[in-house]
């Protein structure tokens, strides 16, 4: 199928450590093979898209929401969501704007 015709795309965003699980001396099992394998020991999971811990909300919107923001304008629908267990940062993905420098992606879409 042409990359056009596919309507719904998945990516997967893994959030880093946090204070607590570093304190507790949790270390992460989650690998990265390729930029759409996340790798949890021998299983694979492959998505449209990964971002890996060190990813920025800037990099997230402009590979995920950008385009479609453009659609949206041009009188499309378009659907986001985040989905995934809790603390796994779904409402840190959507909402978050921790640098000026998203907020003037976001006004220059
Ligand atoms: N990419 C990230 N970088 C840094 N901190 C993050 C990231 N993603 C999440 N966090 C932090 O992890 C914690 C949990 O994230 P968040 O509240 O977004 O999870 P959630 O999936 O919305 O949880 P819930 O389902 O319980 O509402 C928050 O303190 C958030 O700031």
């Amino acid at each position: 199928m042409a990359d056009e015709a596919i309507r719904v795309k998945v990516v997967c965003r893994v959030r880093p450590l946090n204070e607590k699980e570093r304190a507790s001396g949790d270390a992460s099992i989650v690998n990265f093979p390729s930029p759409s394998c996340v790798a949890l020991g021998q299983r694979m999971y492959t998505y449209d898209h990964v971002f890996q811990p060190v990813s920025t909300q800037v990099e997230v919107y402009t590979t995920s929401a950008r385009p479609l923001v453009k659609d949206v304008l041009s009188g499309y629908n378009a659907t986001i969501f985040a989905y995934g267990q809790t603390a796994s940062g779904k409402t840190h993905t959507m909402e978050v704007y921790a640098d000026h420098s998203l907020y003037r992606t976001v006004c220059s879409v």
